[in-house]
């Protein structure tokens, strides 16, 4: 059975799917008094509790209750990939309706960052991604996305201070998920991550990125650009031909009005596709007058798709022509190149989706 939220009950509800005034609602309706919810919240949000016993500060027959009603956690790991000098791992969880999906923990200098999933699969159709394949499935609810960072920080067993929703899916097309998700993991009954430390990815959708705008959530914007202009986009990124380039920048220029953020443009350089000094100059009449940053990232192949990295002498002169125009670049670190690090890769691999 599937809720309005885009979970899938099996027996019992994620309670993490719902917002905090609705976990309220819930309690009430079990004679439970308001506090109940912040303290309950806590055990949820804050732990990765493997049973109800653990929740010792709860009422006994309160406890019964909610195990029956209740599900602790919305997946199970399946896979798992450490990278040769321990500093990713890529994680395959399984979900309760036997579906699977990717996350992915990188430790950076400043901290640990998880990079999530925020749908099965992907309805975008972008040529150089491994999320595509077998389509799109469904979204994930607030829940789903929730219990794979706090999965992650359970089994690294270090907190996670950043997230980015960079997994597969497309998050402005599951934005009403997305926003309950970012309530949880920001409030102090969650895991209190600042916005500033929270990044949203996106192909392009232009009404979610004015919504996102409009209430003035200071995350990080990322947009993925990929190429200078309409024909080479679009070949690319189906979604352009929804969003062209000619709404997409002006959406771009709101968001940066609005939230006085600055955006990220990602480019994935595909060799002998968009990497040439002419589409480098091209870009930088494109974004010219916005305030952004540009991350290029080599890209990672995927089997069965004919895109291969530049050689880095070719990132260096495109990363060149960009800051001499006085924009600021930076090519993106590899993190665990030695496992399946295209994003769906680890999924395609595992289920036979090649
Ligand atoms: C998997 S997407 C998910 C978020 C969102 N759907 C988007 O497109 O921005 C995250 C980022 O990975 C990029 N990406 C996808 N496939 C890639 C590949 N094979 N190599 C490098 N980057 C890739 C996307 O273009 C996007 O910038
Ligand atoms: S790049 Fe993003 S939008 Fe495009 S197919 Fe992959 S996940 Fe979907």
């Amino acid at each position: 059975m599937s809720t309005e939220n885009g979970a899938v009950f099996m027996m019992s509800i994620n309670l993490k799917d719902l917002t905090f005034d609705q976990i309220k609602e819930f309690l009430s309706s079990l004679d439970q008094p308001p506090y109940r919810a912040s303290q309950l919240a806590r055990w949820l949000f804050q732990r990765c509790c493997q049973s109800w016993e653990e929740m010792t500060d709860l009422p006994r027959d309160l406890r019964v209750k909610l195990q029956d009603m209740v599900q602790l956690k919305s997946l199970t790991l399946m896979q798992k990939q450490v990278s040769l000098q321990g500093d990713t791992v890529k994680y395959l969880y399984r979900l309760v309706d036997g579906q699977a999906i990717e996350s992915v923990l990188m430790r950076y200098h400043y901290g640990c960052t998880a990079c999530i999933s925020t749908q099965v699969g992907c309805r975008m159709g972008c040529r150089f991604c491994a999320s595509t394949a077998g389509g799109f499935i469904r979204n994930l609810s607030p829940g789903e996305m929730y219990d794979q960072v706090l999965a992650m920080q359970f089994d690294f067993g270090e907190k996670i201070n950043h997230v980015v929703l960079m997994g597969s899916g497309e998050p402005l097309d599951n934005l009403d998920n997305v926003l309950i998700f970012l309530d949880h993991i920001h409030a102090p009954y969650g895991l209190h991550i600042g916005y500033r430390h929270i990044t949203i990815s996106t192909c392009g959708i232009v009404p979610g990125i004015l919504e996102l705008s409009r209430r003035r959530l200071p995350v990080t914007l990322a947009v993925s650009l990929h190429a200078p202009n309409d024909k080479l986009r679009s070949h690319l990124m189906p979604v352009n031909r929804r969003y062209p380039l000619g709404e997409l920048i002006p959406a771009c220029r709101e968001y940066v009005k609005r939230t006085g953020r600055r955006i990220t443009f990602e480019y994935a350089l595909l060799s002998g596709v968009n990497d040439s000094p002419h589409f480098a100059e091209e870009l930088v009449r494109l974004v010219k007058d916005l305030l952004c940053h540009i991350n290029l990232i080599p890209v990672n192949p995927v089997s069965g798709k004919k895109f291969s990295r530049p050689p880095a002498t070719r990132v260096k002169y495109f990363k060149n022509i960009l800051e001499r125009a006085g924009l600021a670049v930076t090519v993106r670190r590899e993190l665990g190149s030695d496992i399946d690090a295209a994003c769906g890769q680890l999924r395609r691999r595992v289920l036979g989706l090649l």
